[in-house]
């Protein structure tokens, strides 16, 4: 057993898979896939987690962000694995997933969520991200008004699906796209709308232009001086605020528009405007960035992650062909919408998605900090360590998914089916109380574009399309597609 103290500079997709944060942070590593299980313990005889400091200053950092040419466990959690190694002090490394499944199932009681102020920085220090207890679940509550089931069924399947349409498309008659760009922006159009009432055929772009800077900038070395990428992403979430106070002050002055126009930021004008609102104006502007930007990035990553595995993967996409071209055969007017039974319809479809999300990793890690001491199989995590859960150390565990580093979307038809997005063996989309609140949304912008896309198209690959971690899921050269119709 050896303790790791590692003073690194830690970038973590903080909320969901896009949220890329740069942290600078004295961080004690706490790994351990195979911690023997100890009889419960005296306060007095738990251990701190051993492991062991790095270099002076530094610490880890260079192997934590050492780039990864797979997505095979990080090299930084591998060697890990192995041994038996907790944190100690300011951050602890969770590879068990023993622990990780303890710290969510705790979460609000012997843990809250937590990220770095340099990560507040970037998603706003009045995020839902800092919010408790009532106010946390008021907010929660708002937000699934607009992405819950009710609302997917009633509003979104329709507008996802004509936005897909749209803008697939758009793209047919072009020699080569950068999909995940593309996505991006086309999710964007859907999401802004709902947020916002954006509109991406009369809106200048400039919005989306400031969003783009500051995804551009997440993943650059934290140095806030102009010309830099990081003081780039810094000005364009500043540039994105300023235009969403703008909004919000002149919702303010306008009288309420009719009940189906009603925006997310009507509904938070309505809060803001009561006699003892229940949030202030600071964190609903960063409730507002923060979903405008984690809808778009998060989904783009899973769904650039799924058509390169089906790109690299015949098999599963005439499997996946075949089960939407049954559920176009069945309908009485082929051009009519997909149901919400359709939807619910689609297996073989949540399976490729879940198998994506499991080795893509979208979310390498997620914080929290300890709200008392807390024993832990044998271990002692004092009051106030923080935390990194590593959800890829049970995704990619052998034990748990044979051959885990293999695309094989079939073993999910032998897994009980998913309650609530998430279970002790699944974790892209976190846990807990704190489970991404945009989930279902996610997997049924994903089910809906691959209908339309493999139903109407084909598409060959151009350029690019290699996927690495650092740890955070990147694409270094794209991935360039054309899009043809189907033959
Ligand atoms: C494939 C797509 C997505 C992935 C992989 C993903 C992943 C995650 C993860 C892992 C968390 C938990 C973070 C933590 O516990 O620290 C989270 C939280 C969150 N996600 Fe997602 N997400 C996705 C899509 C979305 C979408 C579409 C939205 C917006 C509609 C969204 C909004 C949020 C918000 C607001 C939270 C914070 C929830 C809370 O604190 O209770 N996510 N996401």
């Amino acid at each position: 057993m050896e303790v790791a103290v590692l003073p690194m500079t830690v970038p973590c997709i903080a909320l969901t898979a896009g949220l890329i944060v740069f942290v600078t942070a004295w961080c004690l590593v706490l790994i351990k896939r195979n911690i023997t299980t100890t009889p419960p313990c005296n306060k007095a005889d738990a251990r701190l987690p051993p492991g062991s400091r790095g270099l002076p200053i530094i610490g880890e950092t260079l192997a934590f962000f050492a780039r990864s040419p797979s997505l095979d466990l990080h090299a930084f959690f591998e060697r890990r694995r192995r041994r038996t190694n907790i944190i100690l002090e300011d951050l602890i490394v969770s590879l068990d997933p023993d622990v990780n499944n303890f710290v969510f199932q705790h979460e609000g009681k012997l843990f809250q969520m937590w990220y770095p102020d340099s990560a507040m920085k970037i998603i706003g220090a009045d995020s839902i991200v800092t919010t408790l207890g009532s106010l946390y679940k008021h907010i929660r509550n708002l937000v699934l008004r607009f992405f819950g089931l009710e609302n997917l069924r009633e509003a979104l399947l329709h507008e996802v699906q004509k936005t897909a349409q749209a803008s697939l498309l758009s793209w047919l008659n072009q020699p080569s796209i950068e999909f995940k760009e593309a996505v991006s922006s086309m999710i964007f159009s859907v999401t802004a709308k709902k947020i916002i009432s954006y509109d991406s055929a009369t809106s200048d772009g400039k919005m989306w232009k400031h969003y783009d800077a500051f995804t551009r900038g997440l993943l650059s070395f934290p140095l806030c001086i102009p010309g830099t990428a990081f003081y780039k992403c810094i000005q364009g979430r500043k540039n994105v605020m300023k235009m969403l106070k703008e909004l919000l002050d002149e919702r303010r002055t306008k009288a309420g528009g009719c009940p189906e126009s009603i925006d997310f930021i009507d509904v938070l004008v309505d809060e803001l405007k009561e006699e003892k609102p229940a949030m202030n104006e600071s964190t609903a502007l960063d409730l507002v960035f923060l979903l405008l930007f984690t809808s778009f990035e998060t989904t783009a990553s899973a769904i650039t992650v799924v058509l390169t595995f089906l790109t690299n993967n015949p098999k599963a996409l005439q499997e996946l062909t075949e089960e939407h071209e049954h559920i176009q055969k069945r309908k009485a007017d082929p051009n009519s919408e997909i149901t919400w039974e359709e939807y619910k319809s689609m297996k073989f479809t949540s399976h490729i998605i879940h198998e994506a999300l499991r080795l893509a990793n979208i979310a390498p890690g997620m914080f929290r900090k300890a709200t008392e001491d807390v024993q832990i199989k044998g271990f002692s995590i004092p009051k106030g360590s923080k935390i990194m859960i590593c959800p890829s150390a049970i995704h990619l565990d052998p034990v748990v998914y044979k051959d885990p580093n293999i695309f094989n979307p079939w073993r999910w038809k032998d897994i009980a089916e998913l309650v609530g997005s998430a279970s002790r063996d699944f974790m892209a989309f976190g846990g807990g109380l704190r489970l991404c609140v945009g989930a279902d949304f996610a997997k049924l912008q994903m089910s809906i574009f691959l209908h339309c896309l493999v139903t109407k198209y084909s598409w060959k690959a151009i350029k690019g399309g290699t996927m690495v971690l650092s740890p955070v899921l990147l694409f270094p050269e794209g991935f360039h597609i054309q899009l043809l119709p189907k033959a």
